[in-house]
């Protein structure tokens, strides 16, 4: 901007304004210009702070503790070293900072890339913004718009950028975000005078509020942090991503096995210190390495990495499903889901509306065809009948701003499928061309879910008048009218007239069909608004009282295909599915009942009943009743927050403006990605892009087998840890029973050496372990019930299988250096180096065996052994690197290791398969247990 400053924008002339953004009011920018201005003025987005350069993203991934312990024991290994005599090179501390460095530097590369998927799945969830451009209307993404583009707003718009207005209608803006005002405010154009705080400047539109209402076309002034909503983001660092519950909780692991090991390496020091005594110098050095290969065990370095590998795989997943998830963390709550509010129309419904039957004071007319082809009859009784049918279906058809279009014999709806299919109806009964010829629109009064009704002005050519005619909601509309049409004569509308007509509308609303009702009024010269177009909606809005009432539609909406499976599935998966719709209880509860969400004695509760009950009552509706109708937006938040009172994990769907405080306050808010405004979008956690009840369903069971993947590859990893910690700690209390002193000549000595374990660790262990997370289903997840927030991911149940294959293994690897040491079975192999090989593979086998078992906590290993091809490449991947680290001279003297023969080789894999063994027989008593307790489960949950 030129002279143009975010304070002068409200108030230079708009012509002024105009020329200094060298634009045009009618025809916007060239699209050449606006991509000059977009590379010279940047993109329209929100960072306060420059993104991290990359050394100080390397950098961060050392800044852990785990790390710290590692960096000790370097330190520790090369004192040990310069003590012995600073001999050759100091191998130990060379091959522990090498293995941290490439440990960082995968850990760095497999986290951006992970990122850089989020940010790829997360940029299709970005909001757009219409704006004009060289006379065209183009949809671009919100980054896209710069100063100088006329941006058109409509309802459930975010406003992409700051803007003066040059056109409104009825526009209503809510400026939360940025004045804290919770009441829209009305926005229109002109030019204002002196210092106006931000709340009162009722001629701009600014980045980041939401249209609640109207439609407007505004001159983009400022965007990015040059806008309104920029000042306040340089207070905020947005570019950081807060750590999800999961990764703050196996944060806490890490530290915690930090920590403990920190404490055992003490006692065991001591323990040895006090038992062995530790007399010479080289003992000194033995019992601080002892503390190293402790410290190096019990840490599973490569796990924050995975975990974030495993997720942005997982959330990749998702989206190939159709449901993107914005943030990593909806991935762990999704699987915790106990109850999914989901809207009827278009979610559980295919949304494809096709009027079937027509009803008047004169009778019942049908509708025949399927779908928007205009293939069809509408079968009317009488003369009078077909009168009143007429202004019914052109009535409806007046009020809609949808298009019927047909394309190589194909019919399309363009816009409400509730209004396309009075269109189609309309044009069964051949009156469209004469309603098209006979009226000319003057304003709209437009539909909100609040209203449930929709009204147009029109000046009536044959009857040289206006009418205002209104459809919405049949009950609403009703309400509204003090007559009826009765032939071609208006009735007043008696009581006994008003029960008849709710009855019919309550007849066609119980066979499952929405209804829609029609009504119309001859309005006064003097009220009509004058301004085509632009007429003040709000004054049109007062004329909606006093209607004759024409008759009502009853359309079908068929079920999805889908929505019953689906809602079975859900039930399972110990998941309560409410229907909270504003359509008709009738048709709801038919609906409701047809897929199963409520069985034939629920019933339906509407939002005037919500309205009445007090807060126990609310509570008590909510957790009982799984039918909501006729409610509003606001009910929405309010059944929310009652259902999370009662310790629900609660996603609930949404498509409208006003549904965005419901989809942010329940724990998934669930976005509509084909009918969902872009502030519903911005609100909600996912998005659906298929707008599908099913694929809620999906996202759900998807984010419980991540979850149960994350399971497997933390209690493979930290098996595989407990396994090497206790491998250390029984190495060296049971040296003299191993015959590891006998072989050493030394009073102290560690079984397996630090570099070993970090092998392991981060060499054999990784790959399979990322082979884990993206394992197929093994167990039926949707036979379970919702895992209780706040239960811990690695609970008391696992740590019990983690110490038990820990045990298994490190009875394994003893076991086998005892065979090759002295006195052992193993003849001609008793020196150390050879045994601490052959232990040290029977650990890294163990593994190997242990990744099959790690798959389920139930299941046999040998079950669907074939499904995961990456699972058996990563063990395919451990057994050679094994083998190189045996067999090659230089890995050999790297890791202290010497060749085996193959005698050995069998002998050490012989061994690791007991974990393998000792697992099955664990699951198998475990499998008897479950069916013992499933059966009684069985029983009790037939209650609920
Ligand atoms: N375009 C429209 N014009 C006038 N009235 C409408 C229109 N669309 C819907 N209605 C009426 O308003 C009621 C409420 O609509 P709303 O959009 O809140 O919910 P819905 O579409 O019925 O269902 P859901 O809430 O399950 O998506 C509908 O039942 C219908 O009677």
């Amino acid at each position: 901007m030129d002279t143009t400053t975010l304070e002068t924008a409200s108030r230079v002339s708009l012509d002024n304004l105009l020329d200094d953004l060298r634009t045009d009011a009618d025809d916007g920018l060239s699209p050449d210009e606006a991509e000059r201005r977009l590379r010279d003025e940047g993109p329209n987005e929100l960072r306060s702070a420059p993104p991290m350069p990359l050394w100080r993203r390397i950098l961060a991934q050392f800044q852990d503790p785990l790390i710290y312990l590692l960096l000790i024991a370097v330190a520790i290994s090369t004192v040990a070293w310069w003590i012995e005599g600073a001999e050759g090179l100091p191998v130990d501390a060379l091959v522990i900072t090498l293995v941290v460095i490439a440990n960082a530097v995968l850990g760095f590369i497999q986290e951006s890339r992970a990122e850089q998927a989020v940010a790829a799945l997360q940029a299709m969830t970005h909001p757009h913004a219409t704006v004009v451009r060289g006379g065209q209307t183009t949809e671009i993404t919100a980054g896209e718009v710069v100063r100088g583009d006329i941006l058109l707003l409509s309802e459930g718009d975010s406003v992409a950028a700051d803007g003066r207005l040059l056109q409104a209608s009825a526009l209503r803006v809510a400026e939360a975000a940025l004045t804290g005002e919770s009441a829209a405010v009305g926005k229109k154009p002109g030019t204002l005078d002196g210092e106006i705080p931000l709340g009162d400047r009722t001629n701009m539109v600014f980045s980041g509020t939401a249209v609640t209402q109207g439609t407007g076309r505004a001159v983009i002034t400022a965007t990015g942090m040059a806008t309104q909503m920029g000042e306040v983001a340089r207070l905020l660092d947005e570019t950081e991503r807060d750590d999800t519950p999961l990764e703050r909780e196996i944060g806490f692991v890490g530290k915690m096995l930090g920590a403990i090991v920190v404490a055992i390496a003490v006692v065991v020091m001591v323990t040895v210190w006090l038992v062995s005594g530790v007399d010479t110098l080289d003992d000194a050095v033995t019992v601080l390495l002892l503390g190293v290969s402790l410290a190096v065990a019990a840490v599973p370095e490569g796990l924050p990495a995975i975990l974030s590998v495993v997720l942005s795989i997982g959330v990749q997943k998702m989206a190939r499903r159709d449901a993107i998830v914005k943030d990593l963390g909806s991935v762990e709550t999704l699987g915790s889901a106990s109850v999914i509010c989901s809207d009827k129309t278009g979610t559980l419904t295919s949304n494809e509306m096709t009027v079937q039957e027509i009803r008047t004071l004169s009778g019942t007319a049908s509708v025949t065809g399927v779908g928007y082809a205009p293939d069809g009859e509408v079968e009317c009784g009488s003369e009078e009948q077909r009168f009143e049918d007429e202004l019914v279906l052109m009535g409806g058809a007046l009020s809609s701003n949808a298009e019927l279009r047909e394309t190589d014999g194909e019919w399309e709806v363009l816009g409400d499928p509730t209004e396309g299919a009075f269109l189609v109806a309309e044009r069964k009964l051949g009156v469209h061309d004469r309603r098209d010829n006979r009226f000319t629109r003057l304003a709209e009064v437009p539909f909100t879910s609040d209203r449930k009704r929709m009204s147009t002005l029109q000046r009536d050519h044959d009857r040289d008048e206006v009418v205002l005619v209104t459809k919405g909601a049949p009950d609403v509309v009703l309400e509204r009218c003090t007559s009826v049409l009765c032939g071609d004569d208006v009735v007043p509308l008696t009581d006994e007239l008003r029960a008849q007509l709710s009855a019919d509308i309550e007849e066609m609303s119980g066979q499952a069909m929405r209804t829609m009702g029609v009504a119309l009024r001859e309005v006064d010269a003097g009220d009509v608004p004058d301004d085509k177009g632009v007429a003040d909606a709000e004054r049109a809005e007062d004329l909606e009282t006093e209607l004759t009432y024409l008759g009502a539609v009853g359309m079908i909406d068929p079920a999805r295909e889908e929505a019953a499976d689906a809602v079975a599935d859900a039930h399972r998966a110990g998941i309560r599915v409410i229907m909270i719709t504003g359509d008709h209880p009738a048709t709801a509860l038919r609906i409701a009942r047809d897929l199963g969400i409520t069985d034939d004695d629920g019933r339906a509760v509407s939002g005037v009943e919500l309205d009445r009950a007090d807060d126990s009552t609310f509570a008590e509706l909510a957790r009982s009743v799984n039918v909501f109708a006729r409610v509003a937006p606001e009910h929405k938040l309010r059944i929310v927050d009652a259902l999370q009172a009662d310790g629900q994990i609660v996603a609930m769907t949404g498509d409208g403006v006003n549904d965005a405080p419901a989809l942010k306050s329940a724990d998934i808010g669930v976005a509509m990605g084909i009918t969902g405004t872009e502030v519903t979008k911005e609100a909600g956690s996912m998005v659906l892009r298929d707008d599908n009840f099913a694929t809620i369903v999906a996202a759900v069971e998807q984010g419980r087998v991540i979850f149960d993947n994350i399971k497997k590859f933390l209690r493979y990893l930290l098996s595989s840890n407990m396994g090497e910690v206790l491998t250390v700690f029984f190495g060296v209390v049971l040296a003299g029973l191993i015959g590891l002193t006998e072989a050493s000549g030394a009073a102290i000595v560690v079984p397996l050496l630090a570099t070993q374990i970090l092998w392991i660790n981060l060499v054999t262990d990784s790959a399979p372990a990322l082979a884990l997370g993206v394992d197929p289903q093994t167990d039926d997840v949707m036979a379970r019930r919702p895992r209780a927030i706040g239960e811990r991911v690695i609970d008391l149940g696992m740590w019990g299988i983690i110490v038990f294959v820990g045990a298994v293994m490190a009875a394994s690897t003893l076991l086998t250096m005892d065979l090759f040491l002295v006195g052992g079975l193993i003849p001609g192999s008793d020196d150390l180096t050879t045994a601490r090989t052959a232990a040290f593979t029977t650990l890294v086998f163990a593994q190997l065996f242990n990744v099959f078992s790690a798959r389920s906590p139930i299941t046999s290993a040998f079950h669907g052994l074939g499904t995961n091809r990456w699972l058996l490449a990563a063990v395919a991947f451990g057994a050679v690197s094994q083998v190189a680290v045996v067999e090659i001279p230089l890995l050999q003297t790297a890791f202290g290791t010497a060749s085996l023969d193959l005698r050995h080789w069998l002998i050490a894999i012989a061994m690791a398969s007991g974990v393998l063994w000792a697992e099955e027989a664990r699951k198998l008593i475990n499998r008897a247990r479950h069916r013992r307790r499933g059966r009684e489960a069985d029983k009790a949950s037939k209650g609920w």
